[in-house]
């Protein structure tokens, strides 16, 4: 890897860091690499830690039947079930901008809540009132901190990445004001999962039908007999970590570029009122009839995919070949990368979604169009869905990815056929990176200002 070409180091304990995570916009120096560098370059940690590159990785066993477990909660039928979920979260939406006077909103909390609402009463079937409120609370407390990051944070990441993971596990019990809120919410996501799971079994005792949720869709699956209660209760916090933001931003981003190119949201308007008057008609809406709609969410996925990048640890010597020959600084060119047993790989998702030879000429700007003129490339797939890697892709792929492209889809048609988006006047959004991309305003806070009209 010490031979592979990259950009110059401007400091010892930060590295490339800073550039990376917290430029003044997202991207500002990432995406100026990919284009100096190509798709594989080396770039500097923190304390001088050198391995940092663009490429995938392997999951263990546990996962794997963890994964097999979950996923039939997340198949297309059981996603199909959760459509009067979605419809009746969305019309929430609504009535919540129904009741705002003032001239612009911020609909970061709105899509935030709804998308909270969605898992809850998807997945582990019961309204969010239902949840416990200092679960709840504890849950928005979480999304602040991971919507923060600073200098300190990234040398503490940097540190961290070189220590036991032992030492690790224990260092979240010191009474550090951040690590108390995860203890805190940890704990509180465990006893809500237990809750949650013993109500289940109540229920199945008495004879109760219960529908698609996670705890009783895999109760019938064969492969489920080696999974402990205990790993289905550790699902509680990662499902509403992994699937209520993510969503909710990708939302806010879409809704910010609509504002900002009226004749193109006119066009889905129209698309959803005449698949919505159809669907009266007929009574189902085919979602994935909408060529706009889905071009849109596409678009939307790859400009501003949630998380960015994603380290990964080799978990073992491995040897990655690469698709094109990279140049190395002692003149010669590689076509494999030898990677050690412990070694840091950054993989950079939202540069991969930026690669003209895949996405166009154009692939900085947001253009849904692309996806239906066939500028887009159509090769092997990389991720589950329009070969992007905002889900990532191999073993640890989004299990969410269908759950969370049908909710944006009944989320949009819902919104965008009620109202109409515009920029309020003055307000220049920005993209941060704070653990997943964030719209803030100007001085870098979490906000997606917008000025909604009713239809
Ligand atoms: C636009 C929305 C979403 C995006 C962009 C997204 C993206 C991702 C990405 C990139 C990962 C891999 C993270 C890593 O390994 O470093 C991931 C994992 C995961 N996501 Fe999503 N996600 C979204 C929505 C959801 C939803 C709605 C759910 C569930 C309700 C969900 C559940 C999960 C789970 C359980 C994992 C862990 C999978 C594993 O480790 O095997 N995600 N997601």
């Amino acid at each position: 890897i010490r031979t592979i070409v990259g950009p110059p180091s401007p400091s010892w304990i930060f590295g490339n860091m800073l550039q990376l995570l917290i430029s003044p916009e997202y991207g500002d120096y990432e995406f100026n690499w990919g284009k100096m560098y190509g798709p594989v370059y080396r770039i500097k940690g923190c304390l001088g830690n050198t391995q940092r590159l663009k490429l995938i990785m392997c999951a263990g066993e546990d996962h794997r039947q963890l994964r097999a477990f979950l996923n039939p909660a997340f198949a297309a039928a059981a996603v199909r079930q959760y459509q009067a979920v979605f419809t009746s979260v969305a019309q929430r939406i609504t009535e919540r901008l129904d009741l705002c006077e003032a001239p612009s909103v911020d609909v970061c909390p709105l899509l935030c809540d709804a998308t909270l609402s969605s898992i809850s009463e998807a997945l582990f079937g019961c309204p969010v009132e239902d949840l416990n409120a200092d679960f709840v609370e504890g849950n928005s407390h979480i999304l602040e901190l991971t919507s923060t990051q600073s200098a300190s944070h990234i040398l503490f990441d940097g540190i961290g990445s070189r220590l036991p993971g032992w030492f690790l596990r224990h260092s979240l019990y010191l009474p550090i004001k951040s690590f108390n809120v995860i203890r805190a919410q940890l704990n509180l996501a465990q006893s809500q999962g237990w809750r949650l799971v013993s109500e289940k079994a109540e229920a199945a005792k008495q004879g109760l039908e219960l529908e698609g949720d996670i705890d009783t869709v895999n109760s019938s699956a064969s492969d489920s007999r080696s999974i402990r209660e205990e790993d289905i209760v550790a699902q509680t916090p990662l499902m509403t970590v992994a699937g209520q933001d993510t969503t909710a931003k990708t939302l806010a981003f879409g809704l910010i570029e609509l504002a900002k190119n009226p004749q193109f949201q006119e066009s889905l308007r129209a698309e959803i009122h005449a698949a919505l008057q159809v669907g009266t008609v007929h009574g189902n809406i085919s979602y994935d009839s909408m060529p706009l709609l889905n071009a849109f969410i596409k678009e939307s996925l790859r400009m501003y995919p949630a998380l960015p990048i994603a380290d990964r640890m080799a978990s073992e010597d491995v040897v990655i070949p690469l698709s094109q020959s990279v140049a190395t600084t002692n003149g010669k060119r590689v076509t494999q990368i030898h990677i050690r047993k412990g070694e840091l790989v950054t993989l950079a998702l939202a540069s991969y979604q930026r690669i003209e030879s895949r996405w166009g000429a154009d692939a900085d700007k947001f253009r849904p169009s692309r996806w239906l003129d066939g500028t887009v490339y159509q090769g092997e797939a990389v991720g589950p869905y329009g070969n992007l890697l905002s889900f990532l892709g191999g073993p640890r792929m989004c299990l969410g990815w269908r759950f969370a492209v049908f909710e944006m889809q009944v989320f949009l048609c819902e919104l965008v056929g009620k109202f109409s988006f515009s920029l309020p006047a003055g307000h220049s959004a920005k993209v941060k990176f704070a653990n997943t991309l964030l719209p803030t305003d100007a001085h870098g806070n979490k906000c997606a200002l917008l000025c909604v009209d009713r239809i």
